[in-house]
This record gives C-alpha cells, sequence and structure tokens, in this order.
C-alpha cells in the first residue's frame, strides 16, 4: 500500500544542513497498523510526512496504493492527497468552525459538490459517534472529541491510508485507550491502513502489528508485533520496549 524507497529529507537553514532522513526504504502493507517509534528528533514526523509529501523528499520515490506521487503535478497530487488522510496531536481543528463545518471544509477541498456535503460530513461525524456534536464548537469539546472530529475530517473522503502524527500525545490515559479502539475499528471495518508515530511505547505495543524503530534519521530495526514476545535486537528497540512496561491488549480490561 505504502512503498518509500530510498527516501531522504535534509533541511538547509543558512549554511547548516540538517539530513532529518537519511536514504531509508519502508513497505506498509494493506491493512497494516504500522508504528514508527524512536526518541525525539529521529526523524518520525518527517518520515510520515513524507508518505503524503507534506514533505518533498529530496531523494528517493513514494508510492502509494500504486501511484507513484513523487512523479505527480501539483494537481494531480492534490487528487491522490484525498485517498491519504491525516491526524495530528493538537488536532489542528478551524476553531471559528462548527464541527460539521470542519468536516465540509475538508469536503469542498477535495471539490465535492456543496449539495452533498453537509450530508457526507454529518454521516462521518456519526461514524465517531459525534453526530449530535455536529454543530458545536471545538473549543466545547473535550481532546478525546476534538480528535474524533479530526479523524471524522481524515475520514470524509474515503482514504486509503489515514498518518496519525502523535495522535493521543495530548490525551489521558483512558481517552487514549478509547481513541486506539477506535482506529482499530477504522482500520478493521474500513479497511483503512494506517501509520503511527508516537513516542507512547504502550500504544504500539496496543494497536500496531508492525513497527520499525528510528534513531539518526534511519531505521535501525522493524518489528513483527503480533506474536506475543517482541523481542528487539537493537540497544534502542530493547531499550524503548523494556521500559515500556504498562498495558497491552491482554492486560487492559476496562474502556
Ligand atoms: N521544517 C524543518 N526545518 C528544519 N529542520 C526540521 C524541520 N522539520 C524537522 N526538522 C528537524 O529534523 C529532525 C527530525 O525531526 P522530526 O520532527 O522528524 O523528529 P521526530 O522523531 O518526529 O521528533 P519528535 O518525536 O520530537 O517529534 C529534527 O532535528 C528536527 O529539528
Amino acid at each position: 500500500m505504502i512503498e518509500l524507497r530510498n527516501v531522504s529529507k535534509s533541511f538547509t537553514t543558512g549554511k547548516h544542513t540538517l539530513q532529518a532522513v537519511s536514504p531509508t526504504s519502508l513497505t506498509v502493507e494493506k491493512g497494516d497498523i504500522y508504528g514508527l517509534i524512536g526518541f525525539s528528533g529521529a526523524g518520525k514526523s518527517t518520515l510520515l510526512r513524507l508518505i503524503n509529501l507534506l514533505e518533498q523528499p529530496t531523494s528517493g520515490t513514494v508510492t502509494v496504493d500504486g501511484q507513484e506521487l513523487t512523479s505527480l503535478g501539483a494537481k494531480e497530487l492534490r487528487q491522490a492527497r484525498h485517498s491519504i488522510g491525516m491526524i495530528f496531536q493538537h488536532f489542528n481543528l478551524l476553531s471559528n468552525e462548527t464541527c460539521l463545518a470542519n468536516v465540509e471544509f475538508a469536503l469542498e477541498v477535495a471539490g465535492v459538490p456543496a449539495s452533498e456535503r453537509t450530508k457526507r460530513a454529518a454521516d462521518c461525524l456519526d461514524i465517531v459517534g459525534l453526530g449530535d456534536k455536529a454543530l458545536e464548537y471545538p473549543a466545547r469539546l473535550s481532546g478525546g472529541q476534538k480528535q474524533r472530529v479530526a479523524i471524522a475530517r481524515a475520514l470524509a473522503n474515503n482514504p486509503k491510508v489515514l498518518l496519525c502524527d502523535e495522535p493521543t500525545s495530548s490525551l489521558d490515559p483512558h481517552t487514549t485507550l478509547s481513541l486506539l479502539k477506535f482506529l482499530e475499528r477504522i482500520n478493521r471495518e474500513l479497511g483503512v491502513t494506517i501509520v503511527i508515530v508516537t513516542h507512547e511505547i504502550n500504544v504500539v505495543k496496543y494497536i500496531c502489528n508492525k513497527a520499525a524503530v528510528m534513531e539518526n534519521g534511519q531505521i535501525i530495526e522493524h518489528l513483527d508485533l503480533t506474536r506475543g514476545d517482541v523481542t528487539p535486537s537493537t540497544d534502542l528497540g530493547k531499550f524503548l520496549f523494556e521500559t515500556a512496561g504498562g498495558w497491552t491488549k491482554e492486560t487492559v480490561t476496562y474502556g
């Protein structure tokens, strides 16, 4: 579903060039919930943003759902991006618009006729269980509810891929858990492939079937999380998993 081939990204500020992502390849299969983990500054968010070309790669190719995004012109890229939704740590909702208008906006940008937008936006809010909040403003919602509106907006154009940049970092543990269950449902019932950047290993352990450990702009290890015991081979992988402790799908019984 997602193929990154030798992608790299460097940022130049003045005389300084910083290599945020060194040439890296990554394959995410259809139906995966794929985690990107590592310390702050490792390049996780940059790698995620390379998937929908929010960051243009310095080198390499990005292919999503069989379409090589890096070879598209601006108009085609805008079109292709509609099948890639994204959510963020701080939700990025329009605060002066209602929840419904926030979702409608995504449809408007995608060129959906005005006559269809309201119904589709309302349906998306229903999917996330917030049909009754359609005419509320984001400021009146809890963090978890705001993230659900952001998910409704991300789902409005029926994406095949959902990119999540620290989606639970602003949420308390209970809200985190219910959001993770929700993302799981989207993955299972709507068939949406999910890539999730997080510094919370518990999140990865709970929801992901695969993960990549990043350090200094490189993927240093790929992990299969479908088997009971995760046994990272790198020191960083071991450190991250050994210090995580906490909950797993088997140990969490509430929510
Ligand atoms: N737009 C930018 N301009 C310049 N440098 C940037 C830019 N975006 C990211 N960087 C740098 O690239 C490196 C990787 O950043 P990135 O945000 O991808 O890391 P991260 O692993 O997601 O970190 P965190 O967990 O703290 O968000 C960092 O050194 C960061 O300062």
